[in-house]
C-alpha cells in the first residue's frame, strides 16, 4: 500500500458537500487497494447504512459490477429487527455479506458482565478473523466524530493490525441530524427501532431506548462507553 494515505475534506458545509466529500474520500481510498478487498463495516444502524450507500454509489461509477462488500459482527446478541433490515438490504442492494459470529459458546456466557472481555470474545476476534479469511484490506465505518468525546480527535483512516488493514470513516463529519437528512433525501432504508425510542443500537443487553433530550448514546451501557478508547486500542472500531 502507498505510504501517505487520502484524507477527507473536513471544510465541507452542507450536506450535499459532505456526501461529494465522502465519495472522494472513498474513491482515493479505493485506489490503494482492489474494489473486492474493500468492505464496509455494517451492523444495520443508520450511520453505517449510509456510508454503504455511499460506497454503492462510488462503485457504480468508478467499478460497475464490482462486488458491493460489507461486514457485519453478528454477535448473537443484536436486536431482531436490525437483523431482519440487515437481511432485506442485503438482498435488495445485492451486498456480498460476510457475517462474522463469535467462536464461543453463547449459552452461559456472561455477556455484558465484564464489557471489555465480552466486546473482545463477540466482537474483536470475530471481526479480526473475518477480516483476516476474506482478505479484507480497506474497511469502511459509520464512526462520526461527534457522537463519542473519544471520536472527536479521530483520523479518518488509521492503519490497523491483526490483519493488517487500512480503517477508514467517510462519514466522520457528519452529525446526527446528516445522517438523518441524508436518509430522508435519499429514501434509504432504517430499522423501525429509531421509530420506537432508540437512537443508537448496539447489542440488546448494553442498548436502551433515550429520549431527545439526552445525548445520541445515552441508551448505550455507560460502562462500556467509558471504556470505546480501549477496546479501539484492542482492535475494535
Ligand atoms: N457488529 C458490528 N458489525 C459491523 N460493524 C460494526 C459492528 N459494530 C460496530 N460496527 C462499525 O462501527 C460503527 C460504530 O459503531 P458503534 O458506535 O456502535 O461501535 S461500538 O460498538 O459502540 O464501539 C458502526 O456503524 P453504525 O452501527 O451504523 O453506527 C459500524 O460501522
Amino acid at each position: 500500500m502507498k505510504t501517505s494515505l487520502p484524507q477527507l475534506e473536513r471544510t465541507a458545509k452542507t450536506l450535499a458537500e459532505k456526501a461529494e466529500a465522502c465519495v472522494a474520500f472513498m474513491r482515493s481510498m479505493a485506489e490503494l487497494a482492489a474494489p473486492e478487498e474493500i468492505a464496509v463495516a455494517w451492523t444495520g444502524g443508520k450511520d453505517s447504512t449510509v456510508a454503504l450507500a455511499l460506497w454503492r454509489e462510488c462503485l457504480r461509477s468508478y467499478a460497475p459490477g464490482a462486488p458491493l462488500r460489507a461486514v457485519n459482527i453478528d454477535t448473537g446478541c443484536k436486536f431482531p429487527e436490525v437483523i431482519a433490515l440487515r437481511d432485506e438490504v442485503a438482498r435488495q442492494w445485492d451486498v456480498e455479506l460476510v457475517v462474522a459470529r463469535p467462536e464461543v459458546e453463547l449459552a452461559g456466557y456472561p455477556l455484558a458482565v465484564d464489557k471489555v472481555a465480552c466486546c473482545r470474545d463477540l466482537k474483536v476476534r470475530p471481526l479480526q478473523r473475518a477480516l483476516a479469511e476474506n482478505g479484507v484490506r480497506v474497511l469502511f465505518t459509520g464512526i462520526r466524530a461527534d457522537e463519542h468525546a473519544s471520536r472527536q480527535e479521530r483520523p479518518c483512516v488509521e492503519r490497523r493490525e491483526h490483519p493488517e488493514h487500512l480503517l477508514a470513516h467517510p462519514v466522520l463529519a457528519f452529525t446526527e441530524m446528516d445522517v438523518w437528512a441524508y436518509i430522508i433525501d435519499k429514501a434509504l432504508p432504517y430499522c423501525s427501532l429509531y421509530a420506537d425510542g432508540y437512537r443508537s443500537l448496539g447489542c440488546m443487553p448494553c442498548t436502551r431506548r433515550s429520549d431527545a433530550s439526552e445525548p445520541e448514546r445515552a441508551g448505550r451501557d455507560q460502562d462500556k462507553e467509558a471504556k470505546l478508547e480501549m477496546l479501539h486500542s484492542l482492535g475494535y472500531f
